[in-house]
C-alpha cells in the first residue's frame, strides 16, 4: 500500500491555493491523475519523486516511510525508487538508445536488465541509433525504458503520450500496460484524455484547485447514474452550432468528429472545450474491418 498525504501552498494564476491531498493506492495498481491544468497534478507527482518539497505530509511506500515532516524524515530524490517519465523525452543527445539505458543504471547494478528492457519494449532494432533519429513515439519508449532500468516501486507518467498522434498513443499506451504488468508496479500516470483514463487506469482521482473531488472506477467516475448508455465513447465539444430549433454539436472522438443533435435543454450545461461522454441505449452498430 502507498500511502500519501501532502499539504502545500502553490501560487496559482490567481493567487494562493492549498494543495491538500490524501491518497491510498494498492501496491500494483494503475492509478490516474486527472483535472484542469493547474490544478496540482504534477505538483503531486514531484513531491513523490522529493522534486518539489511539501509544507506538511506524509508518503509511505509499502514499509518504507519516504517523508514524514512531523518527525523529520525526508528522503532525498535518489534514494526513493521512483521512475519518471515526462511530455518531452530529456534523452542525452550524444548517446545511443543502449547508452542512454546504460547510463541510467546504478553503480554495480547488473546490465541484464537493459537488455531486458530493449527486448520488452521492443528497442533492439534502435538500440544503436540516436534520439535524433527517432520518432516521438519511439523516443518515449526509450524514455519508459530507461524510467525503469532501477526497477523502481512507483512508476510515475507526467502526460506522456500527450505529443504523439493517436496511432502511437494507443501503441504506447500498450507498451505501458504491458510493464506496468511484467514488473508489477504501481503506476501513477497524468492524463487528460477520459478514453485514455478509462482504458489505462484502475482507479481516477479527479484533482480540482488541489483536492481530490472524486475518486473511483474510471468509468463510474465519468459516468452519471442517469446514462445507462449500451454504447459510449468520450470526447472534446469541438462547435455548436444553432439550426432553426435544434443544436448541431460536433464533437471530436479519438481522431474522428461526430455530430449530435442536440435541444435547447440539452446545450445549456455544455460549451466547446467540454468533455463529454456521447452514450446510446438502443443501438445496433455494425462493425467493419478498417486497413
Ligand atoms: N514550486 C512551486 N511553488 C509554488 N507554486 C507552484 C510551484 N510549482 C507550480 N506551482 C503552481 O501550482 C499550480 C499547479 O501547477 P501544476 O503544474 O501542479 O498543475 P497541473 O495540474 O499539473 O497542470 P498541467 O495540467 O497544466 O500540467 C500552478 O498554478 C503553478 O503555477
Amino acid at each position: 500500500m502507498i500511502h500519501i498525504t501532502l499539504q502545500k501552498e502553490l501560487t496559482a494564476a490567481n493567487g494562493a491555493m492549498q494543495l491538500d491531498i490524501s491518497i491510498n493506492i494498492e501496491q500494483g495498481q494503475l492509478v490516474t491523475l486527472y483535472g484542469d491544468s493547474g490544478a496540482g497534478k504534477t505538483s503531486i507527482l514531484r513531491m513523490v519523486a522529493g522534486l518539489l518539497q511539501a509544507n506538511e505530509g506524509r508518503i509511505a511506500v509499502n514499509q518504507n516511510t519516504w517523508l514524514d515532516t512531523k518527525n523529520g524524515i525526508c528522503l532525498k530524490p535518489q534514494q526513493r525508487k521512483i521512475g519518471f517519465v515526462f511530455q518531452d523525452y530529456a534523452l542525452f543527445p550524444n548517446m545511443t538508445v543502449k547508452e542512454n539505458l546504460l547510463f541510467a543504471l546504478e553503480k554495480g547494478q547488473n546490465k541484464e536488465i537493459v537488455n531486458e528492457l530493449i527486448d520488452i519494449i521492443e528497442l533492439g532494432d534502435l538500440q544503436d541509433r540516436k534520439p535524433t533519429n527517432l520518432s516521438g513515439g519511439q523516443k518515449q519508449r526509450v524514455a519508459l525504458a530507461r524510467a525503469l532500468v532501477r526497477k523502481p516501486e512507483i512508476l510515475m507518467l507526467d502526460e506522456p503520450l500527450s505529443a504523439l498522434d493517436i496511432k502511437m498513443r494507443t501503441k504506447l499506451q500498450d507498451y505501458i500496460l504491458k510493464v506496468h504488468k511484467q514488473f508489477n508496479l504501481t503506476t501513477i500516470l497524468i492524463s487528460h484524455e477520459i478514453g485514455e483514463v478509462i482504458k489505462m487506469s484502475d482507479t481516477v482521482f479527479i484533482i480540482k484547485n488541489g483536492k481530490v473531488i472524486r475518486q473511483g472506477k474510471p468509468i463510474e467516475v465519468f459516468t452519471t447514474k442517469q446514462i445507462s448508455g449500451k454504447f459510449q465513447f468520450s470526447g472534446e465539444i469541438i462547435q455548436i452550432e444553432k439550426e432553426d430549433i435544434i443544436y448541431i454539436v460536433t464533437i471530436l472522438i479519438g481522431s474522428n468528429f461526430v455530430k449530435i443533435v442536440a435541444e435547447e435543454d440539452d446545450i445549456k450545461t455544455i460549451t466547446v472545450g467540454d468533455k463529454v461522454i456521447v452514450a446510446s441505449k438502443a443501438f445496433n452498430p455494425l462493425l467493419q474491418k478498417i486497413n
